[in-house]
């Protein structure tokens, strides 16, 4: 058991290809809703939702980051104090479906190994595919990885990807706990503490051991604005 009064926030990042589907899963995931309008994430964004979690209260901030190699620059910095993360690649784009273990490698480089799903967006557009079952199962299981296919438009196993990731950071955490139990003793009283208000936070160590860096997601759209700090709670 984690203590009572405890808070676990988790970051979690979402990488993949551009248009394989990153922001729209944030979206449904965190606000419910899905368009079809295709709007170019410009370098990182950010929603979070609670959930209960095996009794426990999770926060999950979510970080959109952006698919063109353009903002690779910004994004990376981004990775850093990631506690979970999702690989998504597009049922109807092969780029994006071999483009998955560099991304996978990209945030191993800033963070380490942290728990990582691969999801196969878009099955509801699996008559135009052009990736074989076999080879999308033979990717997750090269990478050892939870395998999802998801239709962020249908809704369909959304909630599953990010429930699967909680779930398996905070069996983590407590493995770690019971190894380590100055690590969750701390007097802030919270795990996985972010600082979203801008100011540095330095010298700070976040529960996987990685500095934990400022989060100021980028304002910019390419389009529309949408609001980067705009927080849900679907319970
Ligand atoms: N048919 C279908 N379209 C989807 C699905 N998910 C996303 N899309 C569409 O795919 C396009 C790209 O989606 P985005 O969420 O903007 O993609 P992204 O990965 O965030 O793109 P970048 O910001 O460029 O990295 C949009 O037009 C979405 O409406 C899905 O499950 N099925």
């Amino acid at each position: 058991m984690l203590e009572e009064d405890m808070e676990v926030a988790i970051k979690v990042v979402v990488v993949g290809n551009g248009a394989v589907g990153k922001s729209s899963m944030i979206q449904r995931y965190c606000k419910g809703v899905f368009t079809k309008d295709y709007k170019k994430t410009i370098g990182v964004d950010f929603l979070e939702r609670q959930i209960i979690v095996n009794d426990e209260e999770v926060r999950l901030m979510l970080w959109d980051t952006a698919g063109q190699e353009e903002f690779d620059a910004i994004t990376k910095a981004y990775y850093r104090g990631a506690q979970a993360c999702v690989l998504v690649f597009s049922t109807t784009d092969r780029e994006s479906y071999q483009a998955v273990s560099s991304w996978r490698e990209k945030v191993e480089v800033e963070v380490g190994d942290i728990p990582t799903v691969l999801v196969q967006n878009k099955i509801d557009l699996l008559d135009d595919t052009v990736i074989k079952n076999e080879e999308a199962e033979g990717l997750a299981k090269r990478l050892k990885l939870r395998f999802y296919r998801a239709s962020v438009k249908e809704d369909l196993n959304v909630n599953e990807v990010f429930k699967y990731l909680a779930e398996k950071y905070i069996q983590r955490l407590k493995q770690q706990t019971a190894e380590e139990p100055e690590v969750v003793h701390t007097t802030s009283n919270k795990i996985g503490v972010f600082n979203t208000t801008g100011t540095n936070v330095s010298n700070q160590s976040s529960s996987n051991g990685h500095e934990v860096i400022s989060l100021r997601p980028n304002k910019q759209r390419t389009k529309k604005t949408k609001n980067p700090f705009g927080s849900c709670s679907l319970l």
